[in-house]
């Protein structure tokens, strides 16, 4: 894809970087404090965003590692968004994840962390949030790949494998796609977390590509921005969530990349930084890393490549002995 065709501002990384940077910094707006629920969550977001741009020490290391560890739970053995915040499968992939791109699983106590993870394995296979019991794919794929990022995926060897792999399976519908329980329609989102688990698991032959693919490149408005439904509108988000299944699947040349690329850099705010589900929209650390993650994911110039299916760093997937054959 050559960028010198872009009828869009190429992406302004330095801009980016800073407006990242001033999200810790506002601690006095109201917007700070209501979305405590999510802030462990958003420094993954954040993180991996500057790794993606080639800033990963714009963030202080030691202040990021401490944060992470005082969002531990210790009487659920596991991390919440926030200090004093119950543990959650969410906040504690977003944890491991923060951790290793720092290098500093030895802060963690895996067993206990492993502990609860495999607490919130259900009968059908599908794994729980957290004790109050709520099912979803999503916690499913955060599960196993927490589980895979702690070297500890041999934990479901055999019949828990067989149980998890067995309630994805049920979930994929005619469309080739997948939805966030038995009988839920196919959202990209989900395709991503049980293509994404399936993937880790090794068990892709449960996937129906041929018809995903053509469900997931289906996903293109004439905007050159991607949907998560079929009627719905474009969101940069998507970006990621169809780009990474289709990567998974080969399949990336299926959607047009120029058309897409413009999309994304056109939901920039090139005053304050950040980018937005749409052009227009207010910026938030959600699109911009997902925005960045896709421009990424489709070769754009000056950018760290991101491995699919971890939504991390390919380099720290790379040494970790977890980057999949099919990964470029
Ligand atoms: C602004 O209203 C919201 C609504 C929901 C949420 S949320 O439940 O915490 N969450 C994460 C999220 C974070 C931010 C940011 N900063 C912005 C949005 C957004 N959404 C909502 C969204 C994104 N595209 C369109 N929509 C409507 C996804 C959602 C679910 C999700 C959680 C974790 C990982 C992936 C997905 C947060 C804010
Ligand atoms: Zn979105």
């Amino acid at each position: 894809m050559s960028s010198s065709s872009s009828k869009q501002p190429q992406l302004n990384i330095p801009l980016h970087v800073s407006y990242i940077k001033s999200l810790g910094e506002n601690k006095d707006d109201l917007a700070y404090h209501l979305t405590a629920h999510l802030r462990i969550n958003a420094v993954y977001w954040g993180l991996t965003a500057l790794c993606i741009m080639g800033h990963k020490d714009a963030l202080d290391r030691g202040e990021t590692i401490d944060f992470v560890m005082s969002c531990w739970d210790d009487e659920a053995g596991a991390f919440g968004a926030h200090p004093d915040h119950d543990a959650h499968i969410l906040s504690t992939l977003s944890a491991i994840q923060i951790l290793v791109i720092h290098d500093a699983l030895d802060r963690v106590d895996i067993p206990r962390v492993v502990k609860f993870i495999l607490s919130l394995h259900q009968p059908s296979g599908v794994f729980a949030g957290d004790s109050f019991g709520e099912i979803d794919t999503r916690f499913t794929f955060c599960a196993v790949s927490a589980l895979s990022l702690l070297g500890r995926l041999h934990e479901l060897d055999g019949e828990p494998k067989q149980r998890t792999v067995g309630y994805i399976a049920r979930c994929r519908n005619f469309d080739g796609g997948f939805g966030s329980c038995i009988g839920a329609e196919s959202h990209a989102a989900q395709v991503f977390v049980c293509v994404g688990t399936l993937a880790i698991l090794d068990r892709l032959d449960e996937v129906d590509q041929e018809t995903l693919g053509w469900w997931l490149c289906e996903r293109q408005l004439p905007s050159g921005g991607l949907n998560g439904r079929p009627e719905k509108l474009e969101d940069v988000c998507y970006s990621f969530w169809v780009l990474s299944s289709l990567s998974i699947l080969n399949k990336i040349p299926w959607i047009d990349a120029e058309k897409l690329t413009e999309f994304i850099l056109s939901a920039q705010d090139l005053e304050g930084g950040g980018i937005a589900d749409r052009p227009g929209d207010m910026v938030d650390v959600f699109h911009t890393l997902f925005g960045v993650a896709g421009l990424s994911l489709l070769g754009y110039p000056g950018l760290e490549d991101l491995d699919p299916v971890y939504c991390m760093p390919a380099e720290v997937i790379e040494a970790k002995g977890l980057r999949k054959s099919w990964t470029a």
